[in-house]
């Protein structure tokens, strides 16, 4: 008679047992893309897929048997022992390349559109959301109140500072940061681990703190900086928006001083002159990226 816990952890063994020999199945029969499991493993280190040997994956894939996958293993600098959890970031990045030529598949990629408050990333995200419905956007998770004209669950999903440590806790970010020093905003993880293993790239319209530990935790993810065309032009719109009080513009304007000094580490600086053309700049840098 095994004790209750020694029979919790065996039955835990073969459940992930059962999900590894399942998910090498559904690569096999050509049901899901290795590139599609790697993004899924690598946003989710807890979950199975994670614990998967990368061996196992590319062995799971048509015409790559053990031999070839020994090539392929070497190429690549990773051993053939490592799980998906244990890949490092140069070792990622080698390994999205060649599964991207070998599947040939489109690059899903997370695209962050950051820059100072009042710049227009909201403006120019729904002119994206009106004219291009192909690409899809990431809703945040926020504790701000909500604004005239927003809608709970489009613009933001608006929660209460308890929700917001509940989801902390879970789990549920793919990043969250305090932005001007007030208010918290976070990326929820399911829905764009599920757009990305669709093949779909996502819009996080998110701030430099955002910015930075999404590059850190996906490094081929796209950034791009909007920027105003003065920054007189940045606080008329914030002024003009009307949505602060004048200590919290004050504040917004401290923190948007920081963010344009940091435009460098973006990918691609987009400037917002006009909302229309700002917007078909930003959807042909993600295009091309896709093509
Ligand atoms: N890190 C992070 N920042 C976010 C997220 N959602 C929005 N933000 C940023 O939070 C900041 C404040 O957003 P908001 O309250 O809408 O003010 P606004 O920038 O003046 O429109 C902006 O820089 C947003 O880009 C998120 O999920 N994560
Ligand atoms: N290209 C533009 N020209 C003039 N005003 C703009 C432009 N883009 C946005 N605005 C205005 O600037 C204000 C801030 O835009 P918003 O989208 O809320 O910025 P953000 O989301 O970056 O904080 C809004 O009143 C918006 O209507």
């Amino acid at each position: 008679m095994t004790a209750p816990s020694q029979s919790t952890a065996s039955e835990a063994a073969v459940r992930v047992r059962r999900a590894r020999a399942e998910l090498k199945r559904q690569i096999a029969a050509g049901e899901r893309k290795a590139r599609e499991l790697c993004e899924s493993a690598w946003l989710d280190p807890d979950g199975d897929a994670a614990s998967l040997l990368v061996a196992e994956v590319l062995g799971s894939m048509r015409g790559m048997g053990s031999l070839r996958t020994a090539q392929t293993l070497d190429e690549l600098g990773i051993s053939s022992r490592r799980r998906l959890r244990g890949v490092g970031i140069n070792q990622r990045r080698r390994l999205r390349s060649w599964l991207s030529n070998k599947e040939g598949a489109m690059k899903p990629r997370l695209v962050v559109l950051a820059g100072p408050t009042a710049v227009g990333k909201g403006t120019v995200a729904q002119y994206v959301r009106d004219h291009f419905p192909e690409v899809r956007h990431s809703v945040s998770t926020t504790t701000r109140t909500i604004r005239p004209g927003e809608v709970d669950g489009v613009h933001y999903e608006f929660v209460t500072e308890a929700q917001f440590d509940q989801m902390i806790e879970a789990g549920e970010f793919l990043e969250w940061a305090q932005v001007h020093n007030a208010y918290r905003y976070g990326t929820p993880k399911s829905a764009v681990e599920r757009e990305l293993a669709a093949g779909h790239s996502v819009l996080l319209e998110i701030d430099l703190q955002g910015a930075r530990n999404v590059r850190e935790q996906m490094p081929n993810a796209l950034t791009i900086f909007l920027a105003p065309p003065s920054w007189h032009e940045l606080v008329n719109r914030l002024v003009g928006r009307g949505t602060e009080s004048a200590s919290e513009q004050e504040r917004r304007l401290a923190t948007a001083r920081i963010e344009l000094a940091s435009q460098d580490e973006f990918d691609h600086v987009v400037v917002n002159t006009d909302v229309a053309e700002a917007a078909r700049e930003v959807v042909a840098l993600m295009l091309d990226d896709i093509e």
